[in-house]
């Protein structure tokens, strides 16, 4: 047993001890506490806190400690928000990026509109719920207090699914999103399904008024189709769309895009997905939207099509890894939108770069890879006029950010 005093909370949500052999990552601690534990390698398992924070909170759900999915509900909300801010101005200095970084907006809002569910067959039992920390090992959920109340029943859904086809012993991922239209489920990994086995799982979905139930995509059952709202436009969703993880987020994302691109006449975005900043930006200038799912353009495609008032929509589907947008065809359009999945979007940028530009608007879900990308535009001319962090992943390391550009 050794005794340590932590120092900070470190990038990944681990209190930090520093000691003569270097760093100890203590998870669930906070700055300035005294806490005693066993040693395993650079991890210090903390068997008891002899001081307690001031800012150490009672967390607000029982899976606390086990579940994966939060690391940070036994901090205070103002030690927690200013960390989450931190993050980004530690991780912009770091990488030499210089720029403001604005308040941090807290975009919980009412709570996470997507989760991935996890059920595994332990024996005769089905286990339902998230995977622990860096491990496989399946923690059953009860309840998840993160989640929106639009998925007050995804839980009971989800376990109801996976008992259903427990006989195929298969393990499985169940992805759950809130729509306009109810909960829209896409089970992954039960392969083929015997027809009894489908009827129940219809059934099921009846049962728990599913929007939709697709198995890899395929239509199982559908009460009506899932749909969101983006600005004025009714989006239809493909199975497992990728969605903002909460309304506040992509409230938030999609305003400050709006704000930085206003005034321009036509816009490219990138990664457009379903049309997020899209089929809001459509209603001020024409865009051109780009993304390599298919289901996710024709979705946009047809969102865009059936609403009165907006401006030309062009969307095609792209890898814009293999083949981004050259600055020879970025030359029609007076301003960008970016969102690139986590591993950035280096050859994009380095186009966006050589491009006769003069804004940008880059959203990340990566300060490592923004700061990557960031330099790539700064040596090409442009300013990195702000950062605007926002927190969509309460009590987790996640945070998002708009980059804006100008030259
Ligand atoms: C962070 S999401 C953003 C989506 C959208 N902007 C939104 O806010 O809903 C990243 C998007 O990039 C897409 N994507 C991933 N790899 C891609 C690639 N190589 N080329 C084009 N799009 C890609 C994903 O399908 C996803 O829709």
């Amino acid at each position: 047993m050794i005794e340590a005093v932590i120092a900070r909370v470190g990038a990944q949500g681990d209190g930090i001890a520093e000691t003569e052999d270097g760093p100890l990552f203590a998870p669930f601690t906070l700055p300035g506490e005294r806490v005693e534990g066993r040693r395993d390698k650079d991890m210090l398992r903390v068997e008891r806190i002899l001081a307690a924070s001031d800012a150490r909170v009672t967390p607000e759900c029982g899976h606390f400690g086990r579940c994966g999915g939060c690391l940070l509900q036994h901090w205070g909300a103002d030690p927690y928000l200013r960390w989450k801010r931190d993050l980004v101005v530690f991780a912009l200095a770091r990488e030499g990026v210089e720029t403001e970084v604005r308040p941090l907006v807290d975009a919980h809002g009412a709570g996470r509109r997507r989760a991935i569910f996890h059920a595994r067959q332990a024996g005769a039992q089905t286990i339902v719920g998230f995977a622990e920390r860096k491990s496989h090992t399946m923690i059953p959920i009860v309840a998840c207090p993160v989640l929106a109340p639009a998925l007050a029943n995804a839980l009971p859904a989800a376990r109801a699914l996976a008992e259903a086809l427990a006989p195929l012993k298969k393990p499985l991922d169940l992805h759950v999103t809130a729509t306009d239209a109810g909960m829209d489920v896409d089970v992954r990994g039960s392969g083929p399904v015997p027809p009894m086995i489908a009827m129940d799982l219809a059934a099921i979905a009846a049962r728990f008024g599913l929007a939709r139930l697709t198995r890899h995509g395929e239509l199982v059952a559908q009460r009506e189709p899932p749909f969101v709202m983006m600005g004025g436009a009714r989006v239809t969703l493909p199975p497992a769309s990728f969605l903002q993880a909460t309304q506040a987020g992509e409230d938030a994302l999609a305003g400050l895009v709006a704000e930085a691109l206003a005034g321009a006449s036509h816009v490219a975005d990138l990664f457009c997905g379903v049309g997020t900043f899209a089929l809001r930006l459509a209603a001020r200038a024409r865009v051109a939207a780009f993304e390599s799912n298919g289901g996710a353009i024709a979705a946009l495609a047809r969102a865009g099509a059936a609403t009165a008032g907006l401006k030309r929509i062009d969307a095609e589907v792209r890898d814009l890894f293999r083949r981004p947008l050259l600055a020879e065809e970025l030359a029609r359009y007076d301003a960008v939108a970016i969102d690139p999945p986590r591993q950035g979007a280096e050859a994009q940028a380095r186009e966006l770069g050589r491009a006769r530009l003069a804004r940008v608007a880059y959203v990340s879900c990566s300060v490592a890879t923004f700061a990557r990308d960031a330099k790539i535009l700064t040596a090409a001319g442009f300013d990195l006029r702000h950062v605007v962090p926002i927190d969509q992943f309460r009590y987790s390391p996640h945070v998002e950010l708009v980059g804006v550009f100008e030259r």
